[in-house]
C-alpha cells in the first residue's frame, strides 16, 4: 500500500513540476498566460524590487539548501529516501508557483528590438533555450533528476538509489552545464526587454553562476574526484567559445560511481 501511495506522490509531483515548467516558459516570455514577468499590479520601484528579489531569494535558498547533500541525509530521517527527490522537486515547483503569483512588474522598457525577422530569430533563439534545457534532462536522466524512477523503483521493491552515470556525451561534451546555458539563453533572448524581465534576467543569471561554481561542481568533484576535474580541465563550463582540450588518459577512472547526490 505504501508503495502504491509513494509511486502516485511521485507522480503527483511530476504532473505539479511539468505544469510550472510549462507556465515558466509562458511567465518568462509573456506570451500566452495573463500572469507574467511583466503583470501584475501596479507597485513603486522600491516595493517591486524587494517582493521580486524576496521571491527570487527564496527560491535560490530552497533550491540549493535542499540540494545539499548534507541537508538530505537528516531530511531522509524524516523523509522515505524514495520520495525525497519527488518532494524536493514539488517544493521548487511550489516556490515558483508562489514567485510567478506575487511577483510585481516593472515595466519600463530597456530594449525593444524593432525589425520583425529579428524579433522572430529572438523567439526562436528562446525557443532554442528551452529545448536545450529539457534535452539535457534527457541526458543526465530526466526521470531520476524528477524523482519517477526512485518511485518507480520502490514500487517494484528495488532499493530507490542507484549507480548514477556520469554524463559527457553530446552537449556535455561542448559546455559542462548545458541545461543552465540553455536557462540563460531562454531568459536572454528576448526582442522586449522591460525592467522586470531584465533584473529576472540578471539575478538568475548571477544565481546559476555561483550555485555552479560553488555548489554544484563542489558536490561533482567531491563525488567523481579526478574523473571531473579533468573534465573541468578540458571542457568549458558554460560557454562553448572554448575548444575543448584532449582527455588526459591517466586521469580518467572507470564512468560510472554509486549514489551521486542530486
Ligand atoms: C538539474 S541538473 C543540471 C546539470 C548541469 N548543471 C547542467 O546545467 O547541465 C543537476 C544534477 O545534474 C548532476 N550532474 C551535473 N553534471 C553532470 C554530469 N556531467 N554527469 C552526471 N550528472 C551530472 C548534478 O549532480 C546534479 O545533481
Amino acid at each position: 500500500m505504501s508503495r502504491i501511495l509513494a509511486l502516485l506522490y511521485g507522480a503527483a509531483c511530476y504532473a505539479v513540476f511539468l505544469a510550472t515548467f510549462l507556465y515558466a516558459i509562458a511567465f518568462v516570455t509573456g506570451v500566452g498566460v495573463p500572469k507574467h514577468v511583466d503583470s501584475g499590479p501596479p507597485t513603486t520601484l522600491p516595493l517591486a524590487l524587494a517582493i521580486d528579489l524576496a521571491l527570487l531569494g527564496l527560491f535560490a535558498i530552497q533550491h540549493s539548501g535542499m540540494a545539499r547533500p548534507a541537508f538530505k541525509r537528516r531530511w531522509t530521517w524524516i523523509v522515505p529516501a524514495a520520495i525525497e527527490r519527488s518532494t524536493y522537486v514539488l517544493a521548487s515547483s511550489l516556490v515558483l508557483v508562489l514567485l510567478f503569483w506575487l511577483w510585481r512588474p516593472l515595466p519600463l522598457r530597456v530594449w525593444q528590438v524593432e525589425g520583425e525577422a529579428a524579433r522572430i530569430a529572438l523567439y526562436g533563439l528562446c525557443a532554442l533555450g528551452w529545448l536545450l534545457v529539457l534535452s539535457s534532462t534527457f541526458l543526465i536522466n530526466h526521470f531520476d533528476l524528477f524523482g519517477l524512477r526512485q518511485v518507480w523503483r520502490h514500487a517494484q521493491g528495488r532499493a530507490p538509489s542507484l549507480d548514477t552515470p556520469f554524463v559527457t556525451r553530446a552537449f556535455y561534451r561542448i559546455v559542462r552545464h548545458p541545461l543552465m546555458l540553455g536557462f540563460l539563453v531562454a531568459f536572454w533572448a528576448a526582442p522586449t526587454m522591460s525592467l522586470g524581465h531584465l533584473l529576472f534576467a540578471l539575478m538568475t543569471t548571477g544565481y546559476i553562476l555561483v550555485a555552479v561554481k560553488f555548489l554544484e561542481e563542489r558536490d561533482l568533484v567531491a563525488h567523481f574526484g579526478d574523473t571531473y576535474r579533468d573534465y573541468q580541465r578540458r571542457v568549458p563550463m558554460l560557454l562553448p567559445w572554448r575548444r575543448p582540450r584532449p582527455r588526459v588518459a591517466a586521469a580518467v577512472p572507470p564512468m560510472r560511481s554509486a549514489g551521486l547526490e542530486r
